[in-house]
């Protein structure tokens, strides 16, 4: 008997979710000195790659709990005199508005204790001029696709972005799964994904370093 597609999506939905627990849990169990080293490599890997030197504009977000630290990336952005944006969430509609950000003191932990950029005291991104985007996540498949926390809000601004943007996931080695998940038709995928132990290319060999 064939499923309706509400049916699907809520069994999408359930998969994802399952995914989204067992992730988190492995990720709560990773020691302080794990999480920190990991980190380093994660970053040293990613500004290795063109993507990264050539970008001068550059979204990142600001890393909470056991996510991937990218306070010393955003540190080595300003070093490097890139520009910065980091997103602000609007809870009622589920959008992020990117705000270009100078220095730690221009953000504010407000929602979920994530540090987003004050409005009052920042600039709003002007989305032509971004080259690279850093997307967070929760649990991603070698095709790119990715579980947030579920709320949408990425999905959301990816489906907005020009694909002439660079789209980059960083990730722990155990935050990428083997096998496709369930895709649903908001879902955007990312072009690579940078873990500790290598470079997922996820748009067939752009990304690719000798
Ligand atoms: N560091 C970081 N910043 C980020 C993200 C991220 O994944 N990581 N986001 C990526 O999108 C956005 C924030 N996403 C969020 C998504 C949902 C909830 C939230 O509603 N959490 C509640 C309830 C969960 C639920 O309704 O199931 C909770 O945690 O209790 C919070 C933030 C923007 N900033
Ligand atoms: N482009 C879109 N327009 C409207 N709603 C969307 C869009 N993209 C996703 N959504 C809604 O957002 C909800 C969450 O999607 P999903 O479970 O894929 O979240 P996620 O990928 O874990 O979250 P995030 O993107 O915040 O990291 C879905 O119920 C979906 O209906």
């Amino acid at each position: 008997m064939a499923y309706t597609p509400e049916e699907n999506g809520k069994q999408n939905q359930y998969t994802k979710q399952r995914i989204r627990q067992q992730i988190t849990s492995l990720k709560k169990r990773l020691p302080a000195e794990e999480w920190k080293e990991r980190s380093a490599r994660i970053k040293e890997r990613l500004c290795g790659l063109s993507v990264w030197q050539k970008s001068r504009h550059v979204a990142l977000y600001h890393s909470v709990n056991q996510e991937v630290n990218t306070v010393p990336l955003i540190e080595e952005g300003w070093r490097q005199g890139k520009t910065i944006y980091l997103p602000k969430c609007n809870p009622q509609t589920r959008q992020l508005t990117f705000y270009k950000v100078d220095t730690f003191d221009d953000l504010e932990a407000v929602y979920f204790g994530i540090p987003e950029p004050v409005p009052e005291r920042c600039t709003p991104m002007d989305v032509d001029r971004l080259q690279c985007l850093i997307v967070p996540g929760v649990a991603f498949d070698r095709e790119g696709y990715r579980i947030g926390y579920g709320a949408g809000y990425y999905d959301r601004y990816l489906a907005t972005l020009s694909p002439a943007v660079a789209k980059v996931s960083l990730a722990f080695q155990f935050q990428v799964l083997n096998h496709p998940f369930p895709r649903e038709p908001f879902d955007q995928p990312v072009d690579v994904i940078i873990t500790e132990g290598e470079l997922i290319d996820c748009q067939g060999g752009a990304y690719h370093v000798p």
